[in-house]
């Protein structure tokens, strides 16, 4: 046992994201977390990152954070010949995995020694061996819904192979205990390709997850209850370890960037009035659907703000907003909406009163988002996980999800069709029902993440764990 009664206090957490906002996003959340219940933490990043806002993000953390370790992770060229995917995100997520073996002689120097490594959910099956080599407890954070994690888990097992078999149809249910059951059409696309470097991945890191000590999981109780139950009491897959909900994680000061235009025209727009329209860090919309949601929203009546992104990664976004938007749609936004087409504080803008809804991909931070400032949605899932935390919106009160509009650029959605269902969220009778729920979602995240709520008392245990362990050195 150490004599340094001050370090049986502090113990010493790394983290390691995956690439993609919205995972360094709630990893650098968490780290403040950590930060604030007084644990000693450090950062692994990795330079260049695959885009411009994570560069930004990471320098605005550790100006904020100076007391963190900023950890550098030089990683392994990737062989192009070997690589699976064209996507950026994806070739690097396959990068840090092949360099993890680098880890083990950099976590080893530390100092002091550390109490826990934290990865991401695309980084498992790599990690486990350094955390087992290094006798340091090893936790997966999944970034998106427990429900996702549901079907996560699952992926190493007979449901797997009937996905990859193509036995079930499209109207079917997933055999996973988790209720109401998983439909087959919210199966991620890439999960139906064995091939593909996601799913590859996600059916090896599914196997290895009961290695891992812990899952933690940014979502809280009373959202997602059932699959929270269904994780920790064996329904989804025996031997998993515990999960832990410690969501919604607060947005924090450091993200907040210079304050720009659309705080200042949020500003002068009557309470509840405007639709804030956004489909996340990485989804990049077709020029045709593009039009399509600004007839839809000049259609709808209501104001807005709309982020238009055309590339994936924002380092290649190259046209100006009028070559995408055209003419006659610039002037008919005119003095009814704020249209940009550069990275906003997102959560600033959800967060303030004269936003009343949310037009969303539902990508999961988005989602704890709109819970956390309680503000409805209306989902419309692009890819990946998305249909499954839309179920996880509408099922809670928190939004209304069209199922119609299948995943992005399955068919191009008419912009009557979004301007009519803008307004079903914003004015309907139904609507007001929803804003009340919306807002009950809001009150309970709070509550959650706040004192003695269930999401604080979980992370406080969690760290009390390591203390006890670090105790027993
Ligand atoms: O202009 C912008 C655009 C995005 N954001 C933030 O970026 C994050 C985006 O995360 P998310 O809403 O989860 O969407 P994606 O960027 O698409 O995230 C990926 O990662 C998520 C977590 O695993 C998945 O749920 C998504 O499907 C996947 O696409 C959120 O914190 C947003 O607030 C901004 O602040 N400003």
């Amino acid at each position: 046992m150490s004599d340094s009664g001050d370090l049986h206090l502090h113990p010493h957490v790394a983290l390691l994201p995956s690439a993609g906002m919205g995972h360094l996003t709630p990893f650098l959340r968490l780290a403040a977390s950590l930060v604030h219940q007084k644990c000693r933490v450090t950062v692994l990043t990795i330079h260049p990152s695959v885009s411009h806002a994570e560069s930004q993000l990471i320098s605005r953390f550790f100006s904020a954070f100076p007391q963190v370790t900023q950890m550098h992770f030089p990683l392994l060229p990737v062989d192009p010949s070997t690589a699976k995917s064209e996507d950026p995100f994806w070739l690097q997520r396959d990068a840090i995995r092949r360099s993890a073996y680098l880890l083990s002689p950099l976590l080893s120097t530390l100092s002091p020694p550390l109490s826990a490594l934290i990865y991401d959910e695309f980084l498992v099956s790599p990690l486990i061996p350094i955390s087992t080599s290094l006798s340091l407890p090893g936790y997966t954070f999944f970034t998106s819904s427990a429900r996702m994690c549901c079907l996560f888990a699952s992926l190493s097992t007979s449901v797997a192979d009937k996905i990859n078999s193509g036995s079930y149809r499209l109207s079917d249910h997933l055999e996973i205990q988790v209720t109401p059951p998983i439909p087959v059409s919210s199966i991620p696309p890439l999960f139906m390709n064995p091939n593909s470097i996601l799913g590859t991945i996600l059916k090896e890191d599914s196997r290895e997850v009961i290695k891992s000590n812990g899952i933690l999981i940014n979502t809280f109780e009373m959202l997602e209850q059932d699959s929270l139950d269904a994780l920790n009491k064996g329904r989804v897959r025996k031997g998993l370890p515990p999960v832990y909900a410690i969501g919604p994680l607060e947005p924090c000061e450091f993200e907040i960037g210079e304050r720009g235009l659309p705080l200042k025209w949020l500003n002068d727009q009557p309470a509840g009035s405007v639709v804030y329209v956004s489909f996340g860090s990485r989804t990049a919309s077709i020029m045709e659907q593009i039009r399509e949601i600004g007839h839809g929203l000049v259609g709808s009546g209501y104001r807005f703000i709309w982020v238009v992104k055309t590339k994936e990664v924002d380092r290649d976004e190259e046209e100006e907003l009028h070559e995408v938007l055209g003419h006659e749609l610039m002037q008919k936004i005119q003095g009814k909406g704020l249209v940009v087409k550069h990275w906003v504080d997102q959560s600033e803008i959800l967060g303030h009163k004269a936003v009343g809804g949310f037009l969303s991909h539902s990508g999961w931070n988005s989602s704890m988002e709109a819970a956390y400032h309680g503000v409805r949605m209306l989902a419309w899932p692009q890819h990946g996980d998305q249909k499954i935390n839309a179920e996880v919106v509408e099922m809670s009160g928190l939004g209304l999800w069209v199922r119609s509009w299948g995943w992005g650029h399955e068919v191009v959605v008419k912009g009557e069709e979004i301007g009519e269902r803008i307004k079903e969220m914003m004015e309907s009778e139904s609507s007001s029902l929803l804003r009340v729920e919306a807002a009950h979602v809001g009150e309970e995240a709070r509550k959650a993440v706040g004192v003695c709520g269930s999401s604080e008392t979980t992370l406080k245990e969690l760290i009390q764990e390591w203390n006890d362990i670090k105790a027993f050195d």
